[in-house]
């Protein structure tokens, strides 16, 4: 089978995307996504994206991990795929789709894609640490020196500790700076398995426990691998509302793959 296909990405967090409005990509196995994935035998990304219709809405995501398995919501990844609907003739600059946890807004707005996450109403206390479901699971650390650590070996270990393995979780190691509004955050993803160059739910999870306003609008500038990514919410105790993740999503180049 020959896949048109297309490269994008946000702060380096790197998709394939197919464009499937006519449904033809429907029958793409595990094994497929996973080799399309593949930086070395493949074309090479952290995830794989469908863009499929669905009524009432500008579109609907499908993601998958580079492990072939569908998964819950990428943040990097619905704002490349917006970027994407528009680049391929969706001409709006204001968005509404449907994705694996339900309708999100987003708004194209001189280069920059702001997604809008749905509200996260729990935040797990452990430990000091923090888990936290802001579309896709995920735990959050904080850590001096975050740029120095051994993010693969530790974001490994706690991923695969007894509570998370069958599931899996995605794990982020936060360094709050000397800006109370501004964060650096580095992430091991499930599915990935690997650390990331950035993960928007992960920036998104980050964001929200680093509030500095404990009552009210809070703004958080996230520095990560690949780039400045934004946060802005309204805080009320453990629950946040109106999350909206803004950053750059680029397309890379397209291309043709024959597989088998
Ligand atoms: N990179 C993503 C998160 C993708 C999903 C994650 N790997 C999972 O399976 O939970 C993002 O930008 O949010």
């Amino acid at each position: 089978m020959q896949i048109e296909f297309y490269k994008y990405q946000g702060t380096g967090n790197d998709f394939i995307i197919m464009d499937n409005r006519d449904k033809r990509y429907d029958s793409l196995t595990r094994q497929q996504v996973a080799f399309l994935c593949d930086r070395r035998f493949g074309i090479g990304a952290d995830g794989l994206m469908l863009l499929n219709t669905h009524p009432g809405y500008d579109f609907e995501m499908k993601y998958y991990n580079s492990d072939g398995r569908e998964s819950t919501m990428c943040g990097n990844g619905g704002r490349c795929l917006t970027q994407f609907a528009y680049d391929i003739g969706i001409d709006k600059t204001s968005f509404s789709f449907l994705a694996v946890d339900g309708p999100h807004e987003a708004n194209i707005n001189e280069k920059v894609v702001a997604l809008k996450m749905n509200d996260v109403n729990q935040v797990r206390h452990d430990h000091g640490d923090y888990i936290l479901n802001t579309g896709s699971p995920h735990y959050v650390q904080f850590t001096n020196d975050v740029m120095h650590l051994d993010v693969y070996k530790k974001g490994k270990e706690i991923r695969h500790n007894k509570e998370f393995e069958k599931e899996g979780i995605n794990v982020n190691f936060v360094e709050q700076t000397e800006l109370t509004d501004r964060i650096i955050v580095r992430t091991y993803e499930r599915g990935v398995e690997d650390e990331t160059f950035s993960c928007g739910t992960g920036v998104t999870a980050a964001a929200l426990v680093s509030a500095h306003n404990d009552s009210g609008f809070n703004r958080v500038e996230v520095k990560t691998k690949g780039g400045l990514l934004s946060v802005e919410y309204e805080k009320k105790g453990d629950t946040f509302k109106n999350i909206w993740l803004s950053g750059p999503a680029v397309k890379v180049f397209s291309g043709t793959i024959e597989i088998d």
